[in-house]
């Protein structure tokens, strides 16, 4: 039966400031780490979005080049203690019956099919065939042994009988604006073989396309997707829906593909989850509505604009985009800290609305738990994790204090660079928006909040001797401070590629001497690799961290240091696009389909770690 075949899915400069307290013969000298396999484009799908698109993109680049002390004596006060807080309901939002009912289902088949090639998230995607006390009433009454497994051949038929097949409930889409080869398709990509590569992996786009079956509209109770209105391009295999971070580089490969329509149409889809939650979720389904994802909806928006010039668009986005504003920089995800000079800075940080087993991964968050004794540190864990769902990188050394222990993730108390540079990016580009649609109040006010966002980066983040912009750990976490105080020490100085996210910002990738000294450190940082941009220096398994490297992350750092206006900023961007490039195609030509990350030790090699099977 189909459920059985479902697949399951340094360097150091310091320890992070919690812990002291208590690497082809490539010819390019920068870099430091010694290459396996020599890559060379020689001869003559899945994962399109986010290394396929920027792929494509990046060669034709290549060529042109966190003392007022809250003891929580009332619960209902909006403080907490980040890491060891005890469970705060009004920062955690309820499940529902449904989500409720298919994670029990995924216990009972973990219990009776076994861990070999289990995947959690498959069993939260089946939909409903029939109303919820039908299907769980037929359930209850499954024959268990003592140890709750249920027969295999019982569970299979009650599946096939009662719920429908994971992913039915999204139908292919064949994209109106779609065309084999679209009139100024990549115009520098000359060389032949790279040619017939990207035209081959813009013709994924049409095996990536869905919408949303008028079934889950008709019934929505039915089913954990979310009705989005429009079509949507997914991430594809176990990712069977819309994710938020993901569409960013989604939209970057639609406007190469010259699909516009369809670009704008995942925009609308994101809107209209601000109109209903207040943010843009995780990804689209009902599991993921405690969380959000890396905010990059006013990225996307600018750069549709950037090619369609359609004002009416933004007229339309800017409202939802104030509304996502808010979301990152009130409640739970701002907070204050005063730098050295004794000024007060904003801030904003990743903290999931939840402190229960992600839903998606149940089985696995209450395996890693299973360690912790008190329910309260259970529930600062699964906070903990969903945090870190939240920053997209889930999971990595940077949210933990102890690399090698999943449970000493403290996401929640660490301020991170890029999360800030993106915010910072969102304010520059509303003030853009406001600006040119007429509305100047907003336009002003948004200007001055990107200048105080700055001020904040450079104060708080920024290390002139290092070149670089460190996360900032809250440290104090016996007590909810108002107002947090700057020490150096907190900046974690350990190396990750998001310390260079901000030179993807305007502000930073047009000041020279920011420039230069970021080349310097990225030189000397030991993330540069013959194949890449290593996500991190430490081996830990975790998705998030060394060998792997990341697109997005390769692709914020070379766009900023191409369009910095310095020649050796271009020429490093260059030649770490151009090794990412070799690294992909050398993937493509040996496994037929684009990697979501690479080991970036060796050209050809794609990436592993983490709790799913890599993703094609
Ligand atoms: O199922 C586990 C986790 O999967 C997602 O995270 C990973 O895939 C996303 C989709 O490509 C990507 O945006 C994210 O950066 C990856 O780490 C999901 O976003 C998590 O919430 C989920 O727990």
């Amino acid at each position: 039966m189909f459920i059985r075949d479902a697949k399951r899915t340094a360097k150091r400069f310091e320890k992070p400031p919690h812990t002291s307290r208590q690497k082809a013969t490539h010819e390019n000298k920068l870099w430091t780490g010694k290459t396996k396999t020599k890559c060379t484009f020689t001869g003559s799908p899945h994962r399109l979005i986010l290394s396929a698109t920027i792929m494509a993109y990046y060669y034709y680049q290549a060529r042109k080049l966190h003392t007022l002390y809250c003891l929580l004596l009332f619960s209902s006060l909006p403080c907490f203690i980040p890491s060891m807080a005890s469970p705060l309901p009004y920062n955690t939002k309820p499940s529902t019956p449904l989500i409720s009912f298919l994670e029990r289902l995924q216990s009972t088949a973990l219990q009776t099919l076994g861990p070999k090639d289990f995947d959690p998230k498959l069993y939260v995607d089946l939909p409903l065939k029939y109303d919820l006390p039908v299907v769980e009433s037929a359930f209850a009454k499954l024959p268990r042994s003592a140890n709750g497994t249920v027969p295999v051949e019982d569970l299979d038929l009650f599946i096939e009988r009662y719920l429908g097949r994971a992913g039915s409930d999204m139908v292919l889409h064949e994209p109106s604006d779609f065309v084999a080869e679209p009139d100024g398709f990549l115009p520098k990509v000359e060389n032949s073989k790279v040619r017939t590569w990207a035209l081959e992996v813009h013709s994924l786009w049409k095996n990536l396309s869905r919408e949303v079956a008028d079934a889950v509209r008709e019934r929505p109770g039915l089913h954990t997707l979310l009705p989005l209105p429009g079509p949507v391009v997914v991430p594809g295999s176990r990712f069977r829906e819309v994710y938020y971070w993901d569409s960013y580089w989604v939209i970057r490969g639609l406007l190469a593909s010259k699909m516009y329509e369809t670009a704008k149409a995942i925009v609308n889809n994101l809107i209209s989850l601000i109109d209903v939650y207040g943010f843009v979720l995780n990804g689209s389904r009902a599991y993921y509505s405690n969380r959000s994802q890396p905010p990059l909806l006013s990225a996307m928006v600018f750069e549709i604009f950037s090619r369609t010039g359609d004002l009416d668009f933004i007229k339309k986005c800017l409202p939802s985009l104030l509304k996502e504003h808010h979301f990152w920089n009130s409640g739970i995800h701002k907070l204050t800290i005063q730098d050295s000079q004794g000024k007060k800075h904003s801030l904003s940080r990743y903290y999931a609305m939840w402190n229960k087993p992600r839903p998606e991964s149940a089985t696995m968050d209450k395996e890693s738990a299973s360690k912790l004794r008190r329910i309260s540190a259970k529930e600062s864990f699964y906070r903990e994790l969903a945090s870190a769902a939240e920053s997209g990188w889930d999971f990595s050394s940077r949210w933990m204090r102890d690399s090698s222990d999943l449970t000493t993730l403290v996401t929640t108390s660490v301020v991170p660079v890029d999360l800030n540079a993106y915010i910072l990016k969102m304010e520059l580009d509303i003030a853009f928006f406001a600006r040119i649609t007429g509305d100047h109040s907003t336009a002003d006010k948004f200007s001055v909040a990107s200048q105080a966002r700055r001020a904040a980066m450079d104060s708080i983040f920024w290390n002139n001797k290092m070149g670089q912009w460190f996360d900032y750990w809250l440290t104090d976490n016996s007590i909810c401070e108002e107002v947090h105080m700057w020490e150096s020490n907190n900046q974690n100085k350990k190396m990750f590629a998001s310390n260079f996210v901000p030179v993807w910002i305007r502000p930073y990738s047009t000041d020279g001497g920011i420039v230069k000294k970021v080349i310097k450190s990225l030189r000397r940082s030991g993330l540069l690799y013959p194949a890449g941009i290593a996500t991190s220096l430490s081996k830990t398994g975790q998705q998030w961290d060394f060998p792997n490297g990341w697109a997005p992350l390769i692709h914020m750092i070379v766009e900023g240091l191409a369009k910095s206006g310095i020649k050796e900023g271009r020429s490093m961007g260059e030649d770490i696009a151009v090794r990412w490039i070799r690294t992909n195609y050398a993937a493509y030509k040996k496994t037929g389909a684009m990697h979501e990350k690479y080991d970036v030790e060796a050209c050809g090699e794609f990436g592993g770690g983490g709790e799913y099977v890599p993703q094609k």
